[in-house]
């Protein structure tokens, strides 16, 4: 079995072979269908899912992984958020997702101005390509956490779910 992964995105790469050690995990250019910044949870799993099912339909007897990031707010304030979805040979559809934080306001505010979180990322740290590395997760809780290892876990979620119905 092979896992199919619908991104090119280092740090999703690298989240999903670590959550399946022992399979081989190949990257898919797929379109997630919602917009490059997604700003609900809906749209964020609605993105996950599409980029799943993508990876699903186009091997059939192996797993699709999608990994979407995105924003929300909840009542004035912004926060991370990021879903996962796992399609698998008989269509089953998987979800989970994971870790939150808010975001500060200033972050929000170029947001609103329609930028995207990896973009206005790179102008509030100075640094490059935050979203293939650390992430926002990292760079807001002082490297304790980082984009891969909140990936993973969401893996983790799917697999474990699609396992136990294995069972
Ligand atoms: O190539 P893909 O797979 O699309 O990877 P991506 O980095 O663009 O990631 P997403 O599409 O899942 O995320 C949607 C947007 O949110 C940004 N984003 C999400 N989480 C982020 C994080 O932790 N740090 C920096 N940017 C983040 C990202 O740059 C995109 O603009
Ligand atoms: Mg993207």
């Amino acid at each position: 079995m092979k896992i199919y992964v619908g991104s090119l995105n280092p740090s999703k790469l690298t989240a999903v072979s670590e959550a399946f050690p022992e399979e081989t995990v190949v990257e898919m250019d797929v379109d997630s269908k919602v917009s490059s910044q997604p700003f609900s949870d809906e749209e964020t799993l609605e993105g996950a899912i599409h980029r799943a099912r993508e990876c699903a339909m186009a091997s059939k007897a192996d797993l699709g992984i999608g990994l979407e990031g995105g924003v929300m707010e909840i009542d004035d304030d912004l926060y991370l958020c990021n879903w996962g979805a796992l399609v698998d040979q008989y269509e089953n559809i998987y979800t989970a997702a994971g870790a939150r934080i808010k975001l500060p306001e200033e972050v929000h505010e170029q947001m609103n101005k329609g930028l995207e979180l990896g973009e206005v990322m790179e102008k509030y740290t100075q640094k490059n390509n935050v979203r293939k590395k650390e992430g926002a997760i990292g760079i807001f809780t002082n490297g304790q956490m980082n984009r891969d290892k909140m990936f993973q876990h969401i893996v983790t979620l799917l697999k474990g779910q699609w396992e136990y119905d294995q069972l």
